[in-house]
C-alpha cells in the first residue's frame, strides 16, 4: 500500500521553533549558567547542537554539549535482536548541571526513560529538562516535555519522519500515513 506524506514543518518552520526553544530554555534557566545540553542519537544529537549555537548566538556563551547513545538501556534490547550501537559523548561532568534532554520526536517515552537512566549512570545532574522538536502523543509512560517545537496529533500507525541533510541540520518533518 501507498505510504502518503505530509509536510509539517519546512525549515524555516523548523528554524523558529529552534529559537524559540532556545530562549525558552534561557528563559527558564535565568541564563546559561550550570546548563548543558544532551542529545539522543541520532537525531537529538543534531538538534542539542543547533540549539547550542543558537544559546551561542544570542547569550554569546558556548554551553557543555553531549551525546547519548540509549541503545543498551533499551527496554526491548532482548526481544530486537542485535542492534547498531552508537557512541555516546560525554566529556563533561554531569555534578550540578541543569541538563536539557534534547530528541527529535516523542511518542510512547521509552526513549527518553532509557536516556534518563543512561545519564543517571552516568553521574547525577542537578536536574533533567526536556526539550523535543515534535510531539506526536501515545505516551506509555509519565514523561511530558518542558520545551515542544510542535504538537502533533497522530494515529499510532502514523509515523513521523525527521530529514537531516548532509550536514546534519533539519529541513522538514513529514508525517508518513500508512
Ligand atoms: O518515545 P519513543 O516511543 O521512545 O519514540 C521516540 C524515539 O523514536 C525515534 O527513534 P527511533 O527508535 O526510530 O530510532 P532512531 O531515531 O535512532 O532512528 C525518535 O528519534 C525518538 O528517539
Ligand atoms: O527502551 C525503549 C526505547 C525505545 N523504544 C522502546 O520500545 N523501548
Amino acid at each position: 500500500m501507498a505510504v502518503r506524506e505530509t509536510i509539517i514543518l519546512d525549515q524555516p518552520a523548523i528554524n523558529r521553533a529552534l529559537t524559540r526553544i532556545a530562549h525558552e530554555i534561557l528563559e527558564r534557566n535565568k541564563g546559561t549558567d550550570d546548563v548543558a545540553l544532551v542529545g539522543v542519537v541520532r537525531g537529538g544529537d543534531h538538534l542539542a547542537r543547533c540549539l547550542q549555537q543558537r544559546i551561542q548566538d544570542i547569550e554569546g556563551v558556548e554551553i557543555p554539549l553531549g551525546s547519548l547513545d540509549i541503545t543498551m538501556y533499551r527496554d526491548d534490547l532482548a526481544s530486537r535482536g542485535s542492534l547498531p550501537v552508537e557512541k555516546t559523548d560525554l566529556l563533561f561532568p554531569l555534578e550540578n548541571k541543569r541538563i536539557v534532554l534534547v530528541d527529535d520526536v516523542l511518542f510512547t517515552g521509552r526513549t527518553i526513560r532509557a536516556a534518563m537512566d543512561a545519564l543517571m549512570d552516568i553521574g547525577r545532574p542537578r536536574s533533567i529538562q526536556l526539550a523535543i522538536l515534535v510531539d506526536r502523543g501515545h505516551r506509555e509512560l509519565p514523561i511530558r516535555p518542558d520545551y515542544i517545537g510542535r504538537n502533533v496529533p497522530t494515529s499510532v500507525s502514523e509515523k513521523i519522519v525527521v530529514q537531516f541533510n548532509d550536514e546534519n541540520n533539519p529541513t522538514e518533518v513529514r508525517v508518513a500515513k500508512p
